[in-house]
């Protein structure tokens, strides 16, 4: 892994971390790398003070020979594969340590410690305060491509008592955590949350919650401090502990509601927060009116989830709306300028006339139980988790991603997922039911311990084979240069019911678009029962080996009718299809120059003929001419040759509609706009220009009904998306 991914973590950052682990009890780092461990051979390592090392010198990727690290244990541990806690050294800086083959007596039992152990058995082998000296110590990169101090060797591994010579001479700029009360728990906490640290307030809330269990304050705070945190199942312990208690308090009600709406349980959810809004109704004092508020309008929030679960009603265009005020980026360093940047509030849905069901070659795979007709919403799907590259790196987007930002957000996405798993074990079941790649368990194969895991290496398979490029709507729709066509992604994310596609090249029958972290499928033509519904992985227009290559990573070996005739092409059809391809490489970008002249628009012509003559007989499957033809045709209004551009125009305007190609046809149709405007022909330039803006809508709302609000609401698309195309509409009075 690449050294530039490795940080060194902050002290309050290690703590916080390593506190949430303890809190799950589960090893988010149980899968550190066995390969490259350190050498094992163990030399005496004098315990001279010029010996000693301190954490901040430690270099990454080396084992310290000679060296020794004095530290004290200043966390509960965890004993998954390895011993894992926190450590201190008389700097005051903070490290994790994994001491692996570290088998200790436990202190009330004759037995060794070799396997998983609860955090409190584990702690007890390795108590808080217990001083450590850790010869030839190893630094190193954990799977979450942190830092981490690793032991191999329990010899080099030796418990100091508090009068070792050692200590006597050393001073610990910091002592271990002292014991509060259930108030100075209760406001230390508080402390943290207020400072938006939500995960050390439940670690001190934790704390208290111990002393006292049924401290309805500890428990109602914690479940907040969950809520915050995306936790809702954790917050929902919390609230019904605390309603035990005191069944009719209000905030810890309001609580409860937000719990189960982040569970997805929206009816439970609305009834809930109903009965709350009429208890607080009924009350006059200052306190219960602001709650009464509160529920009113988080209700009608439910309530918008609820029928967007149920019946799949969604306000699309306010969907977008928001979508555009969450994805604005600082300009000074090119972070979101909204928290949680283009990441929506809204519920999924699934259509009930499809289910999945397993094939023969392809394994699981979506399919229709009943007719479905065309653009008809099959799901919607929140990502699980989802990475822009504005969020691993600084600096501007440009339209190519560079190898190194790939493995930044590759790695983010595992980082976000494990994370997530490891605060929410009982969401594993979901993501492991993915296809892992070949040879992996299946999901009902895995016993109940593995299945609330993180298991780093099944989650790295999953990304590998049901990631989705971020191509949000926004990038499909910028009037962008012909070149940057298909260049437009912009992170990954992983989708759970949508990753149950299969994919075909051509004969897909279902599209998909995202906007913000909301994937919206919907069926591109008519689906028969029983038909499979598939979407394409990559689109047909890219060249068979570009095709073969990307599916090759995902496993997939695509029969579909285009990659057969691919490949039973002559190699003679080979050599003159990757010939012309290469001229128009060479040719494209004069398109756009002052110098573009007839000479060019025959060289093009050349090869948008060569192109179509090598497929004459499959004319259907031919997909290379497009963006050539597409060239031609604004060479051809260049030159002011604008019937044959537009004859062309309308050509691949066809076939993008018959192939339901990456939503391209609203562009090419303004395009016949303004082509029919160019010759003054203003009412066939207008319905052209109304079909760009019906194809634009129903790509966000699907089939639209013919009333007058659909132009109200496409302008409104076109004026945000493709605000070049509406200025030239307007100043020939087409929109
Ligand atoms: C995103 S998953 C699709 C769901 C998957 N079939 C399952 O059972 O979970 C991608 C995997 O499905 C399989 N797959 C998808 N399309 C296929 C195709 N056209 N031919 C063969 N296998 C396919 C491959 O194993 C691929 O790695």
């Amino acid at each position: 892994m690449a050294d530039d991914l490795v940080q060194r973590k902050s002290r309050e950052q290690l703590i916080k971390e390593h506190e949430m682990i303890l809190t799950i009890h589960d090893a988010y780092f149980m899968h550190v790398a066995n390969s490259s461990g350190p050498n094992q051979e163990t030399k005496n390592v004098k315990l001279l003070s010029k010996n000693r090392i301190s954490i901040a010198n430690l270099k990454l990727n080396n084992v310290h020979t000679g060296k020794y690290l004095l530290c004290q244990v200043i966390s509960k541990s965890i004993k998954r594969d390895a011993l894992y806690t926190l450590i201190e050294d008389p700097e005051g800086d903070v490290e994790r340590l994994a001491l692996y083959n570290w088998a200790p007596r436990s202190s009330n039992s004759s037995e060794y410690i070799s396997n998983a152990l609860s955090t409190s058995e584990a702690s007890k082998s390795l108590p808080m305060g217990t001083k450590l000296v850790i010869k030839k110590p190893y630094y190193t990169i954990s799977t979450d491509y942190s830092a981490i101090i690793r032991s191999d060797n329990p010899g080099d591994v030796v418990i100091i008592d508090n009068n070792h010579n050692l200590l006597k001479e050393t001073k610990w700029s910091t002592s271990c955590p002292e014991i509060l009360t259930v108030d100075e728990f209760r406001l230390r906490g508080n402390k943290h949350f207020e400072s938006n640290d939500f995960a050390r307030a439940i670690s001190v809330y934790s704390d208290g919650i111990k002393l006292d269990p049924n401290n309805i304050t500890l428990l109602s705070n914690r479940a907040e401090a969950y809520l915050r945190l995306n936790q809702y199942k954790k917050a929902l312990d919390d609230v019904e502990n605390a309603l035990r208690n005191d069944p009719l308090h209000p905030k810890v009600a309001f609580r409860k509601g937000k719990a189960l709406c982040g569970l997805k349980r929206y009816s439970e959810a609305c009834s809930v927060l109903r009965d709350l809004y009429d208890r607080m109704k009924e009350k006059t004092d200052h306190s219960s009116k602001l709650i009464m508020q509160n529920t009113e309008e988080f209700l009608a929030h439910v309530d918008m989830l609820y029928s967007e679960n149920k019946i799949g009603k969604y306000d699309f265009v306010r969907i977008l709306n928001e979508f555009m005020e969450k994805s604005k980026i600082k300009e000074n360093d090119g972070s979101w300028a909204c928290e949680m940047g283009p990441r929506l509030n809204h519920a999924d849905f699934l259509h009930k006339d499809i289910e999945i069901r397993t094939t023969k070659e392809k394994g699981r795979g979506w399919f229709a139980k009943r007719d479905i007709p065309e653009k008809t919403l099959l799901m919607v799907s929140k990502a699980f988790e989802a990475v822009h590259v504005n969020e691993v790196s600084s600096g501007t987007h440009t339209d190519h991603l560079s190898k190194a930002s790939r493995i930044a957000i590759s790695a983010e996405l595992l980082e976000k997922i494990s994370r997530r798993l490891a605060e929410e074990p009982e969401l594993c079941e979901e993501v492991y039911q993915l296809y892992a790649g070949p040879g992996t368990t299946t999901v009902k194969e895995l016993d109940y311990e593995s299945l609330r895991s993180v298991d780093v290496k099944r989650i790295m398979g999953i990304i590998q084979h049901n990631s989705f490029a971020l191509t949000h709507v926004f990038c499909n729709l910028e009037n962008k240069e012909e070149n940057n066509l298909f260049s437009d992604d912009c992170g990954i994310g992983l989708w759970i019911l949508p990753s149950f596609f299969n994919h075909s090249c051509v004969d897909r029958n279902v599209r998909w678009i995202l906007i913000g972290d909301l994937m919206i499928v919907r069926s591109s033509r008519k689906i028969s029962k029983d038909e499979e519904l598939l979407s394409s992985y990559i689109e047909p227009y890219n060249k068979y080996e570009e095709r073969s290559e990307r599916l090759l990573k995902v496993n997939v070996k695509c029969q579909c009718r285009l990659c057969k005739l691919d490949r039973s092409d002559s190699s003679e059809t080979k050599t003159k299809l990757k010939n012309l391809l290469k001229t128009f490489e060479a040719h494209k970008s004069q398109v756009y120059s002052d110098s573009a002249d007839h000479l060019l628009e025959n060289k093009l012509e050349e090869i948008v003929e060569g192109l179509c003559d090598l497929r004459k007989e499959d004319p259907d499957l031919e997909f290379q001419s497009l963006i050539p033809k597409s060239s031609l045709a604004i060479l051809y209004a260049k030159n002011g040759n604008v019937h044959k551009s537009m004859a062309l125009y309308k050509n691949i305007y066809n076939f993008a509609k018959k192939h339901h190609l990456r939503p391209l046809a609203h562009k090419y149709a303004f395009q016949i706009s303004f082509c029919y405007g160019g010759i003054g022909q203003i009412e066939r330039a207008k319905h052209w220009a109304d079909t760009g803006l019906r194809d634009l809508l129903e790509l966000i709302k699907g089939k639209i009904d013919n009333n007058a609000k659909w132009r109200k609401d496409a302008i409104f698309i076109a004026e945000n998306f493709l605000p070049d195309i509406v200025f030239l509409a307007r100043q020939i009075n087409l929109i």
